[in-house]
């Protein structure tokens, strides 16, 4: 749990947002990547305790932010650069008359990003922790003199204490990519899906409000309610592809499953000077 908590970081890396009565969040700026979401002192969020920290390569757990593309990327890295670089705070952690806490991530184009995807734009996180609920909203502003165009994703793995007793509600009769069978297109008929094998999956056209019912102890209850996140893609490795992961616990397959809500089916064409507004909430039932 250690890269999950803030005593293990240096000054500087991390920022820390607490409510004081056990609702908390942790985030990394390296890839503006969510660490840890508590409520009622229960972590939500799964870590690998292998994942690199090296600022190099994408943290491996949490909530990194996919942005401009999902998926491999002929210009650049698998999921685009977002989740590996390091991103500003515009605004520290603060707390508001009613208790909750906000804080505000920014990251702007650089040579670096302009060497791969020539466009100027500046990316805005905003982190609002409640009593219950955590509310990430992202906006992807274009400001540059011409169109661009991106695809973006919030890559949540959520903890949980047993993939054999979870399920997750609300995808019944979408269409749904898989990309584990070179991209078959099929319809989902579970009222709850269930996982027992390497899953990759892409939803399309969700629900506003999907549910994450976990099991075994403790068992979780959450509610991922999206704006403007109409893909949520389902993917757990399995056991052989944990193990093939470098920064993957081998057995910790068994404690996570991505739930990811995007925009991916179809990419985001933004013209000049326009911005692009989504978000995700999670919410604890329990
Ligand atoms: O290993 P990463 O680049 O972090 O990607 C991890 C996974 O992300 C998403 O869930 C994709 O749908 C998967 O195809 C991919 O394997």
């Amino acid at each position: 749990m250690a890269h999950q908590e803030y005593s293990h970081f240096p000054n500087g890396d991390v920022i820390f947002l607490d409510r004081g009565d056990g609702s908390s969040a942790l985030v990394h700026l390296f890839g503006a990547t969510l660490l840890s979401w508590k409520c009622k002192g229960q972590e939500n969020l799964f870590v690998s305790s292998t994942s690199k920290f090296d600022k190099k390569k994408a943290i491996r757990g949490g909530v990194p932010v996919v942005f401009p593309n999902f998926g491999p990327w002929p210009l650049g890295p698998q999921h685009g650069f977002a989740r590996i670089k390091p991103w500003t705070v515009s605004i520290p952690p603060t707390k508001g008359q009613d208790g909750n806490v906000l804080t505000v991530l920014s990251l702007e184009d650089d040579e670096e990003t302009r060497n791969m995807w020539d466009y100027k734009f500046k990316l805005v996180y905003t982190l609002e922790l409640k009593e219950d609920s955590l509310v990430s909203s992202f906006s992807v502003h274009n400001t540059d003199s011409k169109s661009l165009g991106f695809t973006c994703l919030m890559h949540t793995y959520f903890r949980v204490a047993d993939i054999t007793s979870t399920a997750v509600s609300g995808l019944k009769g979408l269409a749904f990519t898989d990309k584990l069978k070179d991209g078959k297109q099929e319809r989902e008929t579970r009222d709850e899906v269930t996982i027992d094998r390497n899953y990759d999956r892409v939803y399309k056209n969700a629900p506003k409000t999907i549910q994450i019912v976990s099991g075994g102890n403790p068992s979780r209850k959450i509610e991922l309610i999206t704006f403007n996140l109409p893909d949520i893609v389902v993917w757990n490795p399995w056991e052989e592809k944990a193990k093939e992961m470098g920064d993957f616990d081998d057995l910790g397959y068994k404690e996570m499953i991505c739930v990811e809500a995007g925009k991916v089916d179809e990419p985001v064409t933004l013209p000049a000077g326009q911005h692009y507004e989504c978000s995700q909430t999670f919410k604890s039932l329990l």
